[in-house]
């Protein structure tokens, strides 16, 4: 089995190459898009949402078959055209550039592979099977979105303050985990997920101003 390291890569403005316009490259095209990628297709035909995209100024296509040459100025390739020989040729010159390819049609040609993801606000799942089962991937994406819920982007947004202010006021580091700790507790991701952590949100920070103000530490929660 092959064992990927997986990564959360800032793509936005870079450019990133789609060989092919059908149904797999528009799924591809779709991630890129999320991330603001620079998106430039090449393929003869492409799909209506594809065309769509690039009515919009959000994707460039240009309708021919890929060339060599094609993929000199990209950060990351994809080769998801119909046609092997050419998905081949596409591998072989990206990595012959040293970039990073995905290979649609190929495992084992992929330099890296697309998980099945989540995205909600701040938070991005993603889940690989290793190439083995993308199904499987997108069931196990489902059921980790259904197990946490929509609520947990504002609860993100909490957590970020919260952290930011137990990181300044509070000096002790085992305290400090403590308290972070305690945010995400079973208990506080099933509140989140019933939407219903305003108590909990009260309790953390009352528990915060005792731990600054309360006997036994300065300001500085020493
Ligand atoms: C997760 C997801 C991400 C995405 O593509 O965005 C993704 N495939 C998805 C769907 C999907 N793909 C396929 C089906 C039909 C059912 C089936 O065959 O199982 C369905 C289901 C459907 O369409 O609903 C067929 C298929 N896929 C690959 C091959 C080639 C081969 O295996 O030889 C073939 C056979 C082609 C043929 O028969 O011709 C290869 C890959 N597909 C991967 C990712 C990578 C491994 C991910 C992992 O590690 O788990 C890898 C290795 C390379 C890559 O593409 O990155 C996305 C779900 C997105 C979502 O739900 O949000
Ligand atoms: N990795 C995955 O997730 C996954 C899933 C399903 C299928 N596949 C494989 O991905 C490939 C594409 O599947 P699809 O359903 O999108 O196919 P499709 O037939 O819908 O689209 C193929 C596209 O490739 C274009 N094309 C053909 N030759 C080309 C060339 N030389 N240069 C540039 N573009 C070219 C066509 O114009 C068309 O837009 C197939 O090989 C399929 O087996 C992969």
């Amino acid at each position: 089995m092959r064992s990927f390291y997986p990564i959360m890569a800032d793509l936005s403005g870079k450019r990133c190459v789609v060989a092919g316009g059908g149904r797999v490259a528009e799924r591809k095209i779709g991630g890129l898009l999320e991330a603001g990628a620079d998106v430039w297709v090449v393929s003869p035909e492409v799909t209506g949402q594809i065309a769509r995209w690039e009515a919009e100024g959000r994707v460039t296509v240009s309708r021919r078959e890929y060339a060599s040459g094609d993929v000199d100025d990209a950060v990351l390739v994809f080769a998801a055209t119909n046609n092997p020989e050419a998905n081949r040729r596409i591998g072989g010159d990206a990595v012959s550039l040293g970039l990073h390819v995905n290979v649609a049609d190929t495992p084992e040609l992929c330099t890296f592979v697309v998980p099945a993801v989540w995205r909600h606000g701040h938070l991005l799942v993603a889940v690989s099977t290793s190439g083995t089962s993308p199904m499987a991937s997108s069931r196990i994406r489902d059921r980790i979105e259904a197990a946490i819920g929509d609520g947990i982007d504002a609860f993100l947004e909490f957590a970020g303050e919260y952290r930011s202010l137990v990181l300044r006021k509070v000096g002790d580091p085992d305290f400090r985990r403590r308290l972070l700790a305690e945010l995400f507790s079973d208990e506080a991701l099933d509140a989140v997920r019933s939407g219903s952590w305003d108590e909990l949100r009260s309790r953390m920070e009352a528990e915060l101003d005792k731990a600054v103000l309360g006997p036994g530490c300065d300001n500085n929660g020493r």
